[in-house]
Parts: C-alpha cells; sequence; structure tokens
C-alpha cells in the first residue's frame, strides 16, 4: 500500500510516493514513512522550455524515468497527473490500486481550520478550494485540477488537501489585520493576511526539533522561504506569529516573477485597464493581478528568474553583456533588501520576547539553500546582531541526508541553519495524523 503526496507549484509538480504499513499505530507517526520514489516535473507553463518528467526510485524499487514532454505553455497540470500514475506503474510496477492516499497540497485554505478529505463521491470542498483561486491565482486553481484528475484516475483512493495557511492560524490579530474600512464587495473569505509556505515552515519546525533534540515548542526562529516564491516567517515557540505573505502570495518579497510588496496605487499608474479582466482560462484575474504575480519580481528586474543564472552573471561578468550584468546586481540587491528589511524586523520580535541565544536564523527553498553568496550577504548584513558565518560550512553542499546544517561558526551570536525543507513528507505526516493511519 502507499501513499502520494503531491505539491502543485506554478510551475512544477514535486511528489513522493511512501510506502504505508498495512496497520499504524498512532505512536507509529514519529516514525518517518519510507520513501520510495520521488517525482519532479518542471517548465509547465514556461515558454520555450520542455516539460521534463523525473521520476527516481529508491535503489532496487524501480526503473528510473526522464521524460521530456511537449513545449511548456502547451501543457496544463492537470495533463501531467495521467502520465504521473502511468510512468509509476511502468517503472515501478505501482499499480493504480495501491495507492490509497493521495494528499495534496492546496496554497489557500481560507479559515480552514485542519486539512480537508475528498473522495470520488465527496468532493464538495474541491468546489470551496476552486472559489479561492482568485487569492492564490498561480496555485490554487491547477492544484483543484490535480486533485480531480487524480480522482478520475485511480477512483478508490482517498485524498487528503493539506493547506499552506494551516501553519499561519496563530497570527496574532493585530498582525492579520489590514488597515481597510468595511469591504464594499462580497469576498468568499475576509480580507486579511493569511500567510503561506506553510507546510514548509511546520515541516522546518519539526527537522530543527529533531535535530536540536528540543520541542517544538523551545523553537524560535526567522525562517527565510526562498524559492520562485519567497516568504520569510517569525516563529516563536513553534508558531507563527509574523509572516511575509498576506491575502495572497503576493505581498512581502520579491519573487521570481512576483512584485512582492510594493506600493498598491503604482500599478494604477502602470498597467492600462488594471481592474479589465486579463482572460486567463477558468479563472478570473485582473490585468493588475497578472502583471503583478506573473510579470514581476527577478523576471522584470533581470529578464530570468533562475537565481542561480542572476549571482552567476554577478560572479563572473564574462557570461554575459555589461546590461545583464548590471541588470543582475540590480535584482539581486533588491531582494537582498527587502530580505534584510523583514528579517530584521522579525529577529526584533523575537528578541523582545527571549534572549538571542535561545533565537536562530534558517535558509530553505531553492535559493535559500542552494545559493551560499545570498546566505554569507545576509549575515554579513546581520553583523551588528553578532551574526558570523563560517565561509566553509556555508560553501559545503549538504551531505546524504543531512536536513539541517549549521553555517555559522561556534562564536556567532546568532545561530543560523540551513534546512532543507520537505512539504511531501509534512504533507504525508499530517494526513496520517488527520486519518489516524
Ligand atoms: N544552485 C542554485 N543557486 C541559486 N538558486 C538556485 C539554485 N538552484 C535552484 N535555485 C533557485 O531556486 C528557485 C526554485 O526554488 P523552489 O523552492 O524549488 O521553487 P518553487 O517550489 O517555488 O517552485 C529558482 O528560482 C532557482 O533559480
Ligand atoms: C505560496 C507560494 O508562493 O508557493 P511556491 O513558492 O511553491 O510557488
Ligand atoms: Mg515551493
Amino acid at each position: 500500500m502507499y501513499l502520494l503526496a503531491l505539491n502543485c507549484g506554478s510551475s512544477s509538480i514535486k511528489g513522493k510516493l511512501f510506502d504505508l504499513p498495512p496497520a499504524a499505530t498512532p505512536a507509529d507517526l514519529d516514525v518517518p514513512l519510507n520513501g520510495a520514489a520521488t517525482i519532479a516535473v518542471s517548465n509547465i507553463g514556461s515558454k520555450g522550455d520542455k516539460v521534463v518528467i523525473k521520476v527516481s526510485w529508491e535503489a532496487g524499487r524501480g526503473q528510473d524515468v526522464k521524460e521530456e514532454g511537449a513545449e511548456g505553455s502547451t501543457v496544463e497540470h492537470r495533463d501531467i497527473f495521467p502520465i504521473l500514475l502511468k510512468n509509476l506503474a511502468g517503472s515501478g510496477g505501482v499499480q493504480g490500486s495501491e495507492i490509497k492516499y493521495i494528499t495534496h497540497r492546496i496554497v489557500h485554505g481560507g479559515l480552514n481550520k485542519k486539512p480537508l478529505i475528498v473522495t470520488h463521491e465527496h468532493e464538495e470542498a474541491l468546489t470551496e478550494m476552486d472559489a479561492l483561486s482568485e487569492f492564490a491565482p498561480l496555485h490554487n486553481h491547477h492544484a483543484v485540477l490535480g486533485v480531480r484528475a487524480c480522482l478520475e484516475a485511480l477512483p478508490e483512493h482517498t485524498s487528503v488537501l493539506l493547506f499552506d495557511t494551516l501553519f499561519h492560524q496563530t497570527l496574532p490579530r493585530e498582525t492579520y489585520t489590514y488597515a481597510l474600512p468595511p469591504p464594499e464587495l462580497a469576498t468568499a473569505i475576509p480580507l486579511r493576511k493569511y500567510g503561506f509556505h506553510g507546510l514548509s515552515y511546520a515541516s522546518i519546525v519539526r527537522s530543527l526539533s529533531a535535530n536540536l533534540g528540543k520541542p517544538a515548542s523551545d523553537i524560535n526562529v526567522v525562517v527565510a522561504h526562498l524559492g520562485s516564491g519567497a516568504s520569510a516567517c517569525c516563529i516563536l515557540g513553534g508558531k507563527s506569529i509574523d509572516t511575509t505573505m498576506g491575502l495572497t502570495p503576493l505581498e512581502g518579497l520579491v519573487g521570481g516573477t512576483r512584485t512582492g510588496t510594493i506600493d498598491p496605487t503604482a500599478i494604477f499608474h502602470h498597467t492600462k485597464d488594471p481592474g479589465g479582466d486579463a482572460g486567463l482560462k477558468d479563472m478570473h484575474v485582473t490585468r493588475a493581478e497578472l502583471v503583478m504575480n506573473k510579470k514581476s519580481g527577478l523576471t522584470a528586474l533581470a529578464g530570468t528568474q533562475n537565481f542561480g543564472l542572476i549571482t552567476q552573471r554577478i560572479a563572473d561578468p564574462s557570461t554575459c553583456s555589461p546590461e545583464e550584468g548590471a541588470a543582475a546586481q540590480l535584482a539581486y540587491d533588491v531582494f537582498v533588501d527587502r530580505l534584510m528589511g523583514f528579517l530584521a524586523a522579525y529577529l526584533s520580535k523575537l528578541l523582545y520576547r527571549v534572549p538571542l541565544a535561545n533565537v536562530a536564523l534558517a535558509f530553505s527553498g531553492g535559493i535559500g539553500e542552494n545559493s551560499a553568496q545570498l546566505r554569507a550577504d545576509v549575515l554579513a548584513r546581520l553583523g551588528w546582531l553578532g551574526a558570523e558565518v563560517d565561509a566553509g560550512k556555508n560553501a559545503a553542499r549538504a551531505q546524504d541526508g543531512e536536513v539541517v546544517r549549521t553555517i555559522s561558526t561556534a562564536g556567532s551570536k546568532l545561530r543560523t541553519y540551513v534546512v532543507l525543507t520537505d512539504e511531501e513528507a509534512q504533507c504525508a505526516h499530517m494526513a496520517r495524523e488527520a486519518l489516524n493511519i
């Protein structure tokens, strides 16, 4: 029997197939499930790039698959799910009927306080989640179509919907409240900060807790989850007390294609007919939201959202034109500038309550886990707090199975870690808790 955990990103699908023991007891919950295979699909929706589908099996479990599909802009998330299920059967002999549970990361869960269960007979929750698509335009609708595609292909399984927003239920009222008058329009959910990347933050708290041998209630950490969507979170006693993303994943840090926080009036001077419909299929999104979510951020400043390429152009100007080099430098500087503003604010929120010796900083996400340059630059800007990077540890790659690693010196007053986030394992854990499996 298997549990499949799927994570539908804006241009990617990540997944893990886990072995599920036939009869688990609540005590087994602390023992992580055995991973059988990892799935990675990239370039969905991306112009000029072919969609790449990879299935990697643990030793002896199957034959790895790497398949190039059609050009990204012609492919939608929903097209991929049947191919993935077919590949699992074809390369590892996993029959659909053996996949008993599928967990889905849904970015916006509104005010839902716990995971929702969906089966072929009871799909009501999907309509509710789709109604929130305009509050997570790069994510919710695709994920909902993914759940529907899986239910169609494997009608016998049970789906568990896990929300990024769940982790941020502990935000205090003064933090989640927007200083707006009562809305003139009816909205599906209250207009307030919800926060995202919560499954990642929950995974990081669990990893730090296990690695440091402390209960989650002793984990006080500012986490920078820096991927194609970037956010930071202020975690006190294992709970979120502030985070940069808001009503939608647009607020806060600069993203691969997102503005992050700007003066909201700028867009009315920038875009023609900002309130007009952007013409997206099956979803109402305004032209302003499309520009701010899909055409801005690193892409707008550097012409690429590939952070590795941006840092390479800065490090070695001979790899690009002078204009590209200058654009890369500006994109990098803007990214770091916004990040530092939030990190300093969040550290001050923690330090007002707990001593520095009990506070940590952690980096995660594709950029946070891979860009030693960015981490070094951030720590240099936190020298006033006594932060000191260990250049050797910061430059080293993670050892096999090393989820948490320290990158600050022994004398650094701010302990700093790189934590490999695992949203899929977190989803599997929460689904087992919810279903008692
Ligand atoms: N070696 C690297 N150096 C710097 N950035 C990297 C590296 N590898 C990946 N990244 C960046 O990580 C980002 C993707 O992160 P990820 O967390 O997988 O994103 P998401 O889940 O939001 O799609 C991309 O912007 C990519 O440029
Ligand atoms: C919420 C969000 O932005 O997610 P991702 O970074 O996976 O796109
Ligand atoms: Mg992600």
